[in-house]
């Protein structure tokens, strides 16, 4: 039976923390009530409230059902392309601007930033131990607090660019909502479920799930226990699905499988003695606090087609070659966010899904590059084929523009002598790649403060042997 929108999950019921095959296969259990498919324009009303949404034919009529207000929520230029435009519409209790002025947080995170000029260049390939989830009893840490900024490029205040953080935490966020008034955020939980309430509604996250919540859009995480994952951030553009070519209108990421939630809101105000409920922005890389007396998810219906979306990985269609050669790993890309340049990413967001393997003749791992692009890779579960060693769940890897790399001497070894019969490739794994057309630039958290760099990294490429046999001599039949 679906859960109704307003009993969050227990913690016991959902929980995913098996590192076997079985982790891929398994069904989760359904959670809230979504509606599906990619950039739908979707009408949704709380069942508490019906004939919420004003009748077809307008936006704004004069007076609201319920006496609620009409607000406009831009995801693009008013005048962007029909095609990409993205608005929302929502009725709500009280309008968004009902709130105390912005003040510069006082408790917030240390490590989160959009300064990326502040520490050296370091073309080095880097790698990161999983970070670190502190104890409740060491520190209590919600979603917004813990937020730690490893790498990125560009600058909110142009909109392009893109930086990538990471969160672990161990408490919910209470009587506090956060909203992004610089760019979209792609969270890919690593450890623990979140059970994210949006204006829009409520998402519940597993790890082997995703979520996309877009600029400007308010929401409150809550935890059930040690919370770990990793975030990608983009500024000036959105998500959307690859295009297909000559694959067809179907594979990877099919747009149905794209989960977007039902209105729900609360009607909760404060007491004017209480503390208040907080909003955070997120504002030119800096965080603010607002206080109001009312809770902001207070949305009894909307519709439109900017909302957050939810996406399980175990759903992707994986296309590959089936005849010779490693294939290029855009193969596997789930969503990409565009860049200004055409075919080129701000940054896709790629997985290494379990799959068959079959390529004949073909050392069948990664071959070794160098690449025009940074790839920021990270791992849910499981171990990456082209490093079983040193690259753990919840750790990272970068490595950045035209840094060599590429399967470690282990896998090299193995991959050229393998048989090649059908295998199972990624069995019980699950890692992804934020790949960039930015120079990411490393922050001074990553580079010291987190002490989670591993500065062995290196040695996983030293053990590779000189195999070439010489030219051919006369006498063996060369020239
Ligand atoms: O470097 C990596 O591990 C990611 C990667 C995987 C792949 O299959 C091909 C190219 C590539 O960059
Ligand atoms: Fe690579």
């Amino acid at each position: 039976m679906k859960r109704t929108n307003r009993t969050p999950a227990k913690s016991s019921d959902a929980k995913v923390v098996k590192s076997s095959e079985t982790i891929f296969n398994e069904v989760f259990p359904e959670d809230y009530n979504y509606q599906s498919g990619f950039g739908n324009e979707f009408a949704t009303e709380d069942p508490r409230c019906p004939g919420a949404l004003p009748p077809r034919g307008q936006n704004n009529p004069q007076r609201c059902a319920y006496g609620l207000y009409a607000e406009q929520l831009s995801g693009t230029a008013f005048t962007a392309p029909r095609e990409s435009n993205e608005r929302v519409w929502l009725y709500r209790i009280r309008p968004s601007a009902v709130h105390q002025p912005f003040k510069p947080i006082q408790s917030g995170p240390t490590n989160f930033t959009a300064d990326f000029n502040a520490e050296p260049p370091n073309p080095n390939q880097l790698r990161w131990l999983p970070f670190v989830v502190p104890s409740l009893d060491e520190r209590r840490l919600d979603f917004v607090e813990s937020l730690a900024t490893l790498c990125g490029a560009g600058d909110p205040k142009t909109r392009y660019g893109a930086a990538i953080h990471v969160y672990a935490c161990n408490a919910s966020m209470k009587d506090r909502a956060m909203y992004n008034s610089d760019g979209d955020f792609l969270l890919v939980p690593q450890q623990g479920e979140l059970l994210i309430t949006t204006e829009m509604g409520k998402l519940q996250v597993r790890p082997r799930e995703i979520c996309v919540i877009q600029q400007g859009i308010r929401f409150s995480v809550e935890v059930t226990g040690p919370s770990r994952g990793y975030i990608l951030e983009v500024w000036g553009n959105h998500f959307v699905l690859p295009g297909l070519g000559p694959i067809g209108a179907n594979g990877l990421a099919n747009p149905r499988d794209f989960l977007t939630p039902v209105a729900w809101y609360e009607d909760r105000d404060l007491s004017a003695e209480s503390a208040g409920y907080e909003i955070i922005s997120k504002y030119q890389g800096a965080l603010f606090v607002a206080k109001q007396h009312h809770s902001p998810f207070d949305v009894v219906a909307w519709h439109g087609n900017y909302a957050p979306y939810k996406y399980d990985l175990a759903n992707f269609v994986v296309v590959n070659s089936v005849s010779v050669d490693h294939m290029d790993p855009s193969i596997f890309t789930v969503l990409t966010c565009p860049g200004a340049k055409a075919g080129t990413a701000l940054c896709d967001f790629v997985i290494f899904p379990p799959r068959w393997g079959v390529a004949e003749k073909t050392f069948r791992p990664p071959y070794y590059h160098r690449n025009c692009m940074s790839e920021f890779m990270g791992l849910i579960y499981g171990n990456y084929e082209a490093k079983e060693e040193g690259f753990l769940p919840g750790g990272a890897t970068l490595h950045s523009m035209m840094t060599p790399h590429g399967p470690d001497a282990d896998c090299f070894e193995k991959a050229s002598t393998a048989e090649l019969a059908p295998q199972r490739v990624a069995a019980g794994t699950m890692s992804f790649m934020f790949e960039s057309s930015l120079s990411l630039a490393v922050t001074a958290w990553a580079n010291r403060i987190c002490q989670r760099l591993d500065a062995n990294y290196y040695k996983c490429w030293q053990g590779l042997k000189k195999n070439f046999t010489g030219p051919k001599t006369a006498s063996s039949g060369g020239k």
